[in-house]
């Protein structure tokens, strides 16, 4: 108390600027309960709050950034602690929300052997053909159900990548089943204010059998669906390697043939099921913000389709080969991960060390929030920002392409999202072929549409390291509900999804 409440040690610089700070609370009353990305947009390229004595620094523009979070990565790189997530939910052995550290990085290097190789991604490319193929029959069998097929097309792909595993196609499949319940527990378990011991993290220590402590036996019970999540799938690769039945994939490459040390096995299965929970769900956003995009722009649906007839024809379904001839379709791609940031906040990082930037005093423990939605949505940097136009990616006579988003939607630093290129090549050919094969338009019966999103990723973090909380939460922000028509665009089309599904 004494901390927060008394000023500031003789000679420590200021910290970076922000609203004024009341005492004690500090900026508790200033924070917005949703979409706080819009609330500090405007504070300056960086800006800090702080409540209760925690500060969060938000950077609002991309070099600062690259300042901090990309040139300072070293000190950048932790992350917050969440109690009721991290310890009594058991993500903190999950990449996401792992303490940054020796076996964070151990992880880190794996994951990079993989999905930084080329080679490696190329050689999964008509498995993710594959997947797609079998969401465009999905598409037109049901298409009202297109949340849903994404979600599992996202699943489905990762879970062959990183376990050699194919999901059911019929009735529900127990990994992909495993994995929505374990996500939508941690979003339980991360939902701002939901739980009291975010806010006190002590009250995780108290006997099970005093009144109020019902999230002890909740934190148990999200545990074990995690467990099960990264479980379940290793003793069933382990089974394929004993029957000599396993297909490639990243555990499979990381356990046969070898006598794994249990911290080596331990490693093996948190990576791929990180993998699995960081990348089955996020898909979702940026393929529903393109369907969204297609309904509101039907002049840019119709001149990707035409480059799509143009190059590709009606004999086949565009693959990922196909990219660099399909510029505007590219374009068009580039565009969804700018229009609509599915992470507005990205996950936070937590610095490690005292950090003076720019004159300015970041301590210790503070949180540092990029924030992705005024960067893909800074005027400086987007001519008409609110406006859906693919156009500003391609380079013409007097006018270089607009910063690509992809530079920014996928985080900073040592903590940047992993799965970049897988989510790049499968977002594009699910862009891609639904335009080869559907039309996508207004539904005369749905209600209006408004481009508003729904509250995602991080309000607010309390309290000093280690007793470090918060209303924190890490849902995606999906586009706001929406109906559309989507209806194959030609008998031919028909065919052509209709044809088996080939690797
Ligand atoms: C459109 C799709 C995706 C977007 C927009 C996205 C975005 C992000 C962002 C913003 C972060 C936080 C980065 C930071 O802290 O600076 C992140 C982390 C992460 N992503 Fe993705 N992601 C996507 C797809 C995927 C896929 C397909 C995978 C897995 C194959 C994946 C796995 C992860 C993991 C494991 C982390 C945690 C990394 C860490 O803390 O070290 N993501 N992602």
């Amino acid at each position: 108390l004494a901390y927060t409440l008394l000023p500031r040690r003789r000679g420590t610089p200021p910290p970076p600027p922000g609203p004024r700070r009341l005492p004690f609370i500090g900026n508790l009353l200033d924070v917005p309960a949703e979409k706080s990305w819009i609330k500090f947009a405007d504070a300056g390229d960086i800006c800090s709050i702080s409540i209760l004595g925690q500060q969060t620094t938000i950077l609002n523009s991309a070099s600062a950034a690259r300042d901090l979070l990309d040139k300072k990565s070293s000190i950048y790189s932790d992350r917050p602690f969440v109690v009721m997530a991290g310890e009594l939910g058991g993500w903190k052995d999950a990449l996401g929300l792992m303490p940054y550290g020796d076996r964070y990085r151990r992880l880190r290097r794996t994951a990079h052997s993989f999905f930084g190789s080329p080679k490696i991604m190329t050689s999964f490319h008509p498995l993710e053909k594959q997947e797609v193929h079998k969401f465009a029959k999905r598409l037109m069998e049901k298409p009202t159900d297109f949340a849903a097929h994404i979600d599992k097309t996202a699943g489905a792909t990762i879970l062959r990548i990183c376990h050699g595993y194919q999901v059911k196609e019929d009735g529900e499949d127990d990994f992909l089943a495993l994995g929505s319940t374990a996500m939508r527990q941690f979003s339980q378990a991360t939902s701002p204010g939901g739980f009291l011991v975010n806010a006190i993290p002590p009250l995780r220590h108290l006997p099970p059998w005093v009144p109020g402590t019902a999230f002890l036996a909740l934190g148990k019970v999200f545990k074990e669906t995690l467990h099960r999540m990264v479980d379940e799938p290793l003793e069933w690769v382990k089974e394929q390697i004993a029957t000599g039945t396993a297909q490639p994939s990243i555990l499979y490459h990381l356990l046969e043939g070898k006598k794994l040390t249990e911290e080596e096995e331990f490693e093996a299965k948190w990576l791929v099921g990180s993998l699995y929970a960081g990348g089955a769900h996020t898909t979702l956003a940026t393929i529903s913000a393109f369907f969204k995009a297609m309904v509101l722009y039907p002049e840019v649906m119709a001149k990707a389709q035409r480059e799509i007839d143009s190059v590709v024809g009606d004999g086949r379904l565009p693959k990922l080969s196909d990219r660099n001839d399909l510029p505007y379709t590219s374009a068009l791609v580039l565009e969804v991960y700018r229009w609509h940031a599915g992470g507005p906040t990205a996950v936070p990082h937590c610095l490690s060390e005292d950090d003076i930037h720019n004159g300015w005093f970041i301590p210790k423990g503070s949180i540092v929030i990029a924030n992705i939605w005024k960067m893909t949505h800074d005027p400086r940097v987007y001519t008409d920002p609110m406006v859906f136009n693919p156009g500003r990616f391609i380079p013409c006579e007097n006018k270089q392409p607009e910063m690509d988003p992809t530079d920014l939607v996928f985080g900073f630093g040592r903590r940047i999202c992993p799965g970049r290129v897988l989510a790049e090549t499968s977002v594009w050919l699910i862009v891609a072929t639904t335009l080869a094969v559907f039309n996508i338009s207004c539904d005369p019966d749905g209600g209006e549409i408004d481009l508003d999103q729904t509250p995602g990723i991080v309000r607010c973090v309390i309290g000093p390291r280690e007793r470090q909380t918060g209303k924190l939460t890490m849902q995606l922000s999906l586009p706001s509900p929406f109906e559309c028509l989507i209806e194959p665009r030609s008998a031919r089309a028909v065919e052509l999804i209709q044809a088996d599904v080939q690797l």
